[in-house]
């Protein structure tokens, strides 16, 4: 299972080679607070699913913020400081998949991509300026609202379709996209297994899939909640449930349960010295990944 895994993932180092190769039960077991049962939903196969995405206490706390998401040093900061090394992940993985040029201006261009749980328009945006034909969704109005008054004002992001609903609404128009990406959405959906059984249905056969969260570890409990909820106060309280985090072995499970087979992973490491994100092997803490849909 491990070394398995370990093919698919050529740029992690030994750390992570650690990781993946803990048994998925004994992670789960290990984690002082809870076992996952939310990994299991059953029937993948359907293309629409049944359950809501929809978890309403945490789309209130964006609502809440809904008009501070162009504000740099708001409390999406930590979207606006961690989007260029997340965009060179998703640069990099696309291009080689879709064999596009990396180093054009517009490597995108040509693709369909959806944003799902788009906020403000943060990524959205610069996948549009790279050329792709963007469609961004989320489920609170207000970010919709936000995200397209933003995007008017220039002419390479005017184009963006922005839609306030859900990836399974979308798979029940019968949408399907070139690429689908979901950047910190997962942990905060109602359910996870079936989230990512939407996001498998709108991708085309062969298509990618790029989903990015934080590990439920104890590193993330200390980092990403103590010291950026509660010392360092870069995110509102409450932003996170450390429970509702995923292990990149959950992760890959539940998306391959999806069809979707994960092909390459990366950790985002804050440099304190620099203020900077940078790519890392590290996947303890905050980690991408990059899937393909599997041909049917
Ligand atoms: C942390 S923000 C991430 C925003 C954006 N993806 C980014 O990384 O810049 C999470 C977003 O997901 C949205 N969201 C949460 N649950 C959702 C769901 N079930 N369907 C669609 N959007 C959802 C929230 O409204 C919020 O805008
Ligand atoms: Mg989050």
């Amino acid at each position: 299972m491990a070394s398995k895994l370990l093919n698919r993932f050529p740029t992690l180092n030994n750390t992570a080679y650690h990781i993946l190769s803990l048994p998925f039960l004994r992670s789960t077991v290990a984690s002082p607070f809870l076992v996952h049962t939310r990994l299991y939903s059953e029937d993948v196969s359907s293309r629409v699913s049944n359950r809501s995405s929809l978890n309403q206490v945490e789309l209130a706390k964006f609502s809440s913020i809904a008009d501070t998401w162009w504000d740099a040093e708001g409390p999406f900061k930590p979207l606006h400081v961690m989007n260029p090394t997340r965009l060179a992940f998703i640069r990099s993985t696309l291009c080689r998949h879709f064999q596009k040029d990396p180093y054009c201006a517009r490597p995108f261009e040509g693709l369909k991509i959806v944003d799902v749980g788009c906020g403000g328009g943060i990524l959205s945006e610069p996948l549009a300026r790279m050329g792709a034909t963007v469609t961004g969704v989320d489920a609170v109005e207000k970010n919709i609202k936000i995200a397209r008054l933003h995007s008017e004002s220039g002419p390479e992001t005017a184009n963006i379709e922005y839609c306030c609903t859900t990836a399974e609404k979308l798979v029940e128009e019968q949408r399907e996209f070139d690429a689908v990406i979901s950047l910190e959405v997962i942990e905060h959906v109602a359910d996870p297994a079936e989230f990512c059984k939407s996001l498998a249905a709108l991708t085309v056969s062969n298509g990618a899939t790029v989903v990015s969260t934080i590990n439920r570890s104890m590193r993330s409990y200390a980092t990403a909640i103590i010291a950026a909820e509660y010392i360092l106060h870069w995110l509102p309280k409450g932003t996170h449930q450390w429970s509702n985090f995923l292990t990149p072995q959950e992760l890959v499970l539940i998306l391959q349960r999806a069809s979707i087979t994960v092909q390459e992973m990366a950790g985002f490491v804050y440099n304190p010295l620099t203020g900077q994100w940078t790519l890392s092997d590290d996947i303890s803490v905050n980690f991408i990944a990059f899937g393909t849909k599997n041909s049917q």
